[in-house]
């Protein structure tokens, strides 16, 4: 006989934004897919892209929309309509490229003024941390993580070239939304149930990868 198919996976919608070139896209599709393209291959992002990816973290199965938006100005439309319900925000800037993570403070500005929650969970993300083996890093660790102890936000660094670092960074900003209900409750019809809560144990204030 047929199973039932279970109707209680949660869905959290996540929003990647920083500087055009800090590599949201590279991100997305190597989490997604665990696909690397050759930079001649990746073209800027226009607008808006989305994925669509399920992921299990903590024995529970949550189904990620993940929204990769255009870093360059010009091609940014309709900003306020990409925050609407977003639970998760990854704020993306290249290690190797100090001008990106000066910026943050420019993309933190557009957050508060659009995200509809105060609770969203944010995530700062130093990528290509693969360049320091070619002796290319603008930003240290250091820098990065005393930025967002500031900021009161979780920090990794990643790669999407070797792909260090990028499922942790999905997965904590998951595990995050999972253990604040007020971002989840309304929208999945306020039944605790359909959303298991972490084990209780407080994650960490942020999560480092091996760069
Ligand atoms: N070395 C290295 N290069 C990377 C990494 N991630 C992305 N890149 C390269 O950086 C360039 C920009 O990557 P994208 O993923 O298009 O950047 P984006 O942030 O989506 O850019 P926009 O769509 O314009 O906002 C491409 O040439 C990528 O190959 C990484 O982890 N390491």
């Amino acid at each position: 006989m047929a199973e039932v198919p279970t109707t209680d996976v949660a869905t959290f919608k996540l929003l990647l934004i920083g500087d055009s070139g800090t590599g949201k896209s590279s991100l997305l599709l190597r989490f997604t897919d665990d696909t690397w393209l050759q930079p001649d291959e990746v073209s800027a992002t226009i607008g808006v892209d989305f994925k669509v990816k399920s992921v299990d973290v903590d024995d529970k199965r949550y189904k990620l929309t993940i929204w990769d938006t255009a870093g360059q100005e010009r091609f940014r439309t309709l900003t306020s309509s990409y925050y609407r319900g977003a639970q998760g925000v990854i704020l993306v800037y290249d290690v190797s490229n100090r001008q990106t993570f000066e910026h943050l403070q420019t993309w933190f500005t557009e957050l508060e003024t659009y995200s509809s929650s105060q609770d969203v969970i944010k995530m700062i993300v130093g990528n290509k941390c693969d360049k320091e083996a070619s002796g290319v890093r603008e930003v240290s660790r250091k820098e990065g993580e005393a930025y967002a102890k500031k900021m009161g936000t979780l920090f990794i660094e990643t790669s999407a070239k070797t792909k260090t670092g990028v499922r942790d960074a999905f997965v904590e900003v998951v595990r995050k939304i999972a253990e604040t209900p007020s971002l989840w409750q309304a929208q999945q019809g306020g039944t605790p149930g359909s959303v298991k809560v972490g084990s209780g144990d407080e994650a960490p204030e942020s999560a480092y990868c091996g760069c």
